[in-house]
């Protein structure tokens, strides 16, 4: 998928304008000498002096078109960019995000894209540029083949100048956006961590850790502005000296009788035009930006999206299946080779580290296997279509996070009867507009946000996967809940990934994993007789 950012309404508009506005500038000089001849010689004195006021008119107009339809292009760009990123980023998934920091994605996702809508604009602009100096040499050599001499002389100097600065400046300005990545994912690293840095008393710590690259952001903002300057300055001395040239070329000509005062005149500002590049430095700049904001967009673009299959899921008890599956977590393997009958409440248990969120990943299609294959009621999961999966399997969290704006949107696609069953309603309850009460207006305990976060799984037809999710509540509210899942009245198939032995012992089936694979399954009642597995609940 590529990252175009030239596709924008206003763009055809602006090139129009702002060619118009070129072919304005280079006219004028012409049509300015013109109406000083005509002023000298008595002829024609209105009708060249009446063209000029329409050239300015024009320019002027093509000007305010321009500023407008800018920033309307930037503005459109940059709101179909984030669109396009956030749409895509969601559709990656837990696991193609994993090499993003948070704080980093937020840098590209705002700043890099308002860079990068500038990108089909500059290169447009860049290559309008490139027209000025090459219509100057052609209207000088129109005016007196000599001048283009002097003046091609000069231009090769400015345009040697340019590529030096154009590279200069696009490895500071990519530096200098990596650089404010790196920065935005401490902050949010922090952020996250606010409690914890208070609690060990190490802002100060923390702050210094967040900026340590303040310097090195600082040095590569300074390096883009000495280029900058440094090439501004460059064009600032060699323009002038090629005009005087050109001047004295010119005048020389006209001495002879070979130019006219108005031609000598127009000369000179042709000369001044095609060697005034100093903006397109600017312009080469803003590229620049644009382009490393493109290619930090790229970067995220081209992590493939979680594709989804076309087959439906059949009619089926949910009978879950885990065929020579292997999944490599970093260093990790973890192999499973199981069948989870319909219906069933599985617990599974193992020491920490064991493997068992690995697999309500797995289960639950928020981590591929590296091989093998995952089947619910006889389909790979791989192969359902999007909405078959998630209206079918759900999975909740032992530290759940809650979007949305209410309570109602973090429970959503589920309602308030999940609410019900997952002894959330209560408390919800009591909050001062209930199921609309703003999730920022209703501070909850570790406990409470779990049972919101059970209720949202809870909408799930064919298999529920609770992964410590209800590590956090009180034995009572754990109860009563456990009572409601070992007799699911909808008769779903239940993964319960748990330390509590409690669980475990309410259970259908206990799988017990141990580093990465199953080491037993079984009631508890039959596990319990093996010393090593009453170890596991210790
Ligand atoms: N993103 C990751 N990168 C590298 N290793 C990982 C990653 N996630 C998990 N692991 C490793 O995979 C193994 C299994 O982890 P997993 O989270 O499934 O254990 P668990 O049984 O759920 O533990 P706990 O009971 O503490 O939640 C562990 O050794 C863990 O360190």
């Amino acid at each position: 998928m590529g990252y175009d950012v030239r596709r924008a309404g206003w763009l055809p508009l602006l090139g129009v304008t702002a060619l118009v506005g070129v072919a304005c500038n280079l006219a004028l000089p012409l049509v300015l000498g013109r109406a000083v001849d005509a002023v000298i010689t008595g002829a024609d004195t209105a009708r060249w002096l009446g063209l000029t006021a329409i050239i300015i008119a024009v320019d002027v107009a093509v000007g305010v078109i321009d500023t407008f339809a800018n920033t309307a292009v930037v503005a459109a760009t940059t709101a179909r960019l984030r669109h396009r990123l956030i749409r895509h980023l969601l559709a990656i998934g837990p696991a193609g995000l994993r090499p993003f920091d948070s704080g980093d994605l937020v840098t590209r996702l705002v700043g890099n894209t308002a860079d990068a809508a500038r990108l089909g604009l500059s290169v447009m602009l860049v290559g309008l540029a490139a027209i000025t100096p090459i219509a100057s040499v052609v209207l000088l050599a129109v005016i007196y083949p000599w001048l283009v001499l002097a003046f091609l002389t000069g231009l090769a100097l400015v345009v040697v100048m340019l590529r030096v600065f154009t590279r200069q400046t696009g490895e500071a300005v990519a530096a200098y956006q990596r650089i404010q990545g790196g920065i935005a994912a401490r902050l949010t690293e922090s952020l996250a961590g606010a409690r914890t840095v208070a609690a060990a008393g190490t802002a100060s710590v923390e702050e210094h850790r967040i900026l340590r690259t303040l310097p090195e952001l600082h040095e590569q903002g300074a390096i883009s502005w000495r280029v900058l300057a440094r090439s501004a300055g460059q064009v600032a001395v060699v323009g002038p000296t090629v005009q005087v040239a050109v001047l004295i070329v010119g005048g020389i000509a006209m001495v002879h009788g070979r130019i006219s005062p108005g031609d000598l005149l127009a000369a000179g500002q042709y000369a001044a035009m095609g060697l005034g590049l100093g903006g397109v430095a600017g312009l080469l700049n803003q590229y620049a930006r644009a382009r490393a904001g493109a290619q930090r967009g790229r970067e995220v673009l081209d992590r493939s999206a979680v594709a989804y299959g076309r087959t439906p899921l059949p009619a089926g008890p949910g009978r879950l299946e885990f065929r020579a599956v292997t999944a490599d977590v970093g260093e990790v393997r973890v192999e499973v080779d199981l069948a989870i009958p319909g219906g069933a409440a599985v617990a599974f248990v193992g020491v920490s580290g064991a493997g068992k969120s690995v697999v309500a990943e797995l289960a639950t299609r928020l981590r591929e296997p590296s091989s093998g294959a995952i089947l619910l009621d006889g389909v790979d999961l791989s192969e359902l279509t999007h909405d078959d999966l998630r209206s079918a399997v759900g999975c909740a969290f032992a530290r759940p996070v809650l979007v949305g704006r209410t309570i109602r949107d973090a429970i959503a696609p589920s309602g308030p009867a999940a609410a019900v069953a997952t002894r959330a309603h209560d408390f919800i309850g009591k909050l001062p507009h209930a199921y609309d009460t703003l999730l920022a207006e209703a501070p909850m305990s570790g406990g409470e946000r779990q049972r919101l976060g059970l209720a949202r799984a809870w909408h799930a037809e064919r298999l529920l996967v609770l992964d410590d999710a209800t590590s956090s509540l009180d034995m009572v509210t754990e109860m009563q809940i456990s009572n409601t899942l070992t007799d699911d009245a909808m008769r779903r198939t239940r993964l319960i990934m748990t330390h509590r032995l409690s669980t475990a012992a309410r259970a259908d089936l206990v799988v017990w994993l141990d580093g990465g694979r199953v080491r037993a399954t079984g009631t508890h009642r039959v596990l319990w007789e093996d010393p090593a597995y009453r170890e596991v609940f210790r």
